[in-house]
């Protein structure tokens, strides 16, 4: 996240005298991200982090706190919501509505390897099996008609080959779709900024925001894309960690194994196409991070190229074939 919304002391102490979480002692903005505004707040009785919803409504929130509160219940290591005195989870703060979950422990690894590619993996399989009987009523806003939508937002940034390439893909992605592969809750941006560890113990998952219910496979090759490629190139044992790791909690159907291939682009292009838009259209913000398009460029010429097949290990190299 950045700061895009400023909060005063006096504010926050009235903000958490609506909650039994003690009174505050310190807070600091949180520079990573870029989608929401977040402090860390210490607290006499611990510390949490408020979140300000820059573009989620009131109306969507609640789908996405009970979520959290799911996934907690089933142990995985998500921010817990806190609910103020009346039992509410969601207030306003500044304009904006607002929350307090507690602070996970832990940190983001910018550099993952094999070992935190195989945690990513099981964790990823564990959030799609504990959610398999959960309804989740949140389409998935960065889907194909979105990528179109963006492409001619961006599209007069851009040099004439790469809108080609971008055409290219949408055209190669509209004729592909993917019918009939398991769908259900999708966390939907699982980049290593989101996923916190201690000693190599992952400790945290975080911002369900983007989360929706679409294509279980979609996930994993959103996740694989951020975590297996060394900025920006495909390292093909760390795609297979994580994969086999996925597979020995949820095994992939064969027609899932088929799609691979498509997903791992269509996901590549989805970020390409937020990050250029980021960038061709920066918000207000105090603190404000930018993430290189081009890095997800890269990785989809490799995808669609597959150029990494002549490598020992491939990302096609599945446990079981389809
Ligand atoms: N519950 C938490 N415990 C510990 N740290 C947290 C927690 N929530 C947020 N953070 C910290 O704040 C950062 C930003 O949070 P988050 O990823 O939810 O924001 P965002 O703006 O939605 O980000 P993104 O750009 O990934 O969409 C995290 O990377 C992490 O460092
Ligand atoms: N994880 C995204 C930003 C938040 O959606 C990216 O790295 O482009």
């Amino acid at each position: 996240m950045s700061v895009f919304t400023r909060i005063t002391r006096p504010q926050l102490d009235q903000f958490f005298s609506a909650y039994t979480l003690g009174e505050v002692v310190s807070f600091e903005g949180i520079t990573d991200g870029i989608d929401n505004t977040n402090y860390f707040v210490t607290t006499t009785q611990g510390s949490f982090v408020l979140t300000l919803f820059e573009s989620l409504t009131a109306d969507e929130l609640p789908h996405f706190l009970k979520l959290l509160a799911h996934l907690g219940e089933n142990n995985l290591p998500c921010p817990r919501p806190q609910s103020d005195r009346q039992a509410n989870s969601l207030r306003q703060l500044n304009g904006k509505p607002a929350a307090v979950f507690n602070r996970l422990s832990g940190t983001a690894t910018a550099i993952p390897s094999i070992l935190h590619c195989q945690e990513i993996g099981l964790q990823l399989a564990s959030l799609h099996r504990c959610t398999e009987d959960y309804v989740f009523p949140i389409k998935n806003g960065n889907d194909l008609s979105w990528c179109k939508t963006v492409l001619s937002k961006v599209g007069a940034h851009l040099s004439a080959s790469d809108r080609e390439l971008i055409d290219d893909e949408l055209a190669f992605q509209s004729e592909n779709t993917p019918v009939n592969l398991p769908r259900g809750v999708i966390h939907a941006d699982l980049f290593r900024d989101n996923v916190l560890f201690v000693d190599g113990q992952l400790s945290g998952l975080l911002d369900f925001y983007s989360a929706c219910t679409d294509t279980l496979l979609l996930d994993v090759a959103i996740t694989a894309n951020d975590w297996c490629c060394d900025n920006g190139t495909v390292n093909a044992e760390k795609f297979t960690a994580l994969l086999s790791a996925y597979e020995s909690l949820r095994p992939l159907e064969p027609l899932e194994k088929q799609h691979w291939p498509i997903l791992l682009r269509a996901a590549a292009l989805r970020f390409w196409l937020s990050r250029l838009e980021h960038q061709c259209y920066p918000r207000p913000g105090e603190i404000t991070q930018q993430k290189d398009p081009l890095v997800f460029r890269r990785i989809l010429l490799q995808h669609r190229q597959q150029t990494y097949l002549s490598s020992n290990v491939n990302i096609f190299n599945l446990r079981s074939t389809a």
